[in-house]
């Protein structure tokens, strides 16, 4: 089995809504973590997906999955207090289904409604063979890494080697499971951000997915209306003969 967990647990602080987490703010009537949702029950090789969602969105998270009918394949629990715990929850869910050390699950975000069902599915294939994958995006701009105000040339990295991190992120049932008990445990630091990170914090290797595509994380007002008109793009652009 292939599982989902969706990550929906954020109060989006960083978009500066009054009140409406990010992942709810609506384009052109639908919800954004809607969109993403839809990217997974588009793609053929999910079998099951959790929310993780923020505990006092849950009942207006449920009303939104029978509106747009994707109840059937989603189940929603609560969010934790960051990141970390709502993984936490979601695994304890997807065993709860019977899920087992060899099934695979999907870490993704809520507010990246651009995934593409391939990339989806490259991360099944990539995790299945290796146990553990992350997409990232090929650096488009050349990047530097320091950590005062001056660079030196080694803080100059090769653009051909450079990469952000994505979602989702793809692990063996077993190996999620693993990271998140030594993050409850206390094993991995709070420096540790993801699953990827942690998994290779214990010294695994994570297989990457090059994925080229916009795969946008909608974080700040900006980011919403490039969302939006790239919504409208896809929707109109046959009447442009595109
Ligand atoms: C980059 C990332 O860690 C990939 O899983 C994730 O997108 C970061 O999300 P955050 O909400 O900005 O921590």
């Amino acid at each position: 089995m292939n599982y989902s967990i969706i990550l929906a647990g954020g109060v989006g602080q960083r978009m500066r809504t009054s009140g409406t987490p990010k992942q709810f703010l609506e384009v052109f009537g639908k919800p954004i973590v809607i969109y993403t949702l839809e990217k997974f029950e588009a793609c053929p090789d999910v079998d099951k997906v959790i929310v993780a969602c923020n505990a006092a969105w849950i009942d207006h998270m449920s009303n939104l999955l029978f509106k747009f009918s994707l109840e059937k394949n989603v189940t929603v629990v609560p969010g934790g207090k960051n990141r970390q715990a709502s993984i936490a929850n979601g695994i304890r869910q997807i065993r709860q289904l019977g899920g087992t050390d060899d099934d695979i699950v999907l870490v993704h975000d809520s507010v990246r409604p651009l995934v593409e069902t391939a990339v989806i599915s490259e991360n099944i294939r990539v995790a299945h063979r290796f146990g553990g994958a992350m997409t990232v995006r090929p650096a488009i701009e050349s990047a530097c890494i320091t950590e005062g105000d001056v660079v030196s040339f080694a803080d100059f990295k090769v653009r051909d080697n450079t990469y952000t991190l994505t979602s989702p992120q793809t692990f063996r049932l077993g190996v999620l499971t693993d990271i998140y008990s030594k993050y409850a445990d206390g094993v991995l630091p709070e420096t540790v951000l993801d699953a990827a990170m942690g998994c290779s914090y214990l010294g695994s290797e994570v297989h990457m997915v090059k994925d080229a595509s916009p795969n946008l994380k909608i974080t700040t007002p900006e980011d919403f209306y490039i969302f939006k008109a790239m919504v409208e793009y896809e929707e109109t652009k046959s009447a442009f003969g595109l």
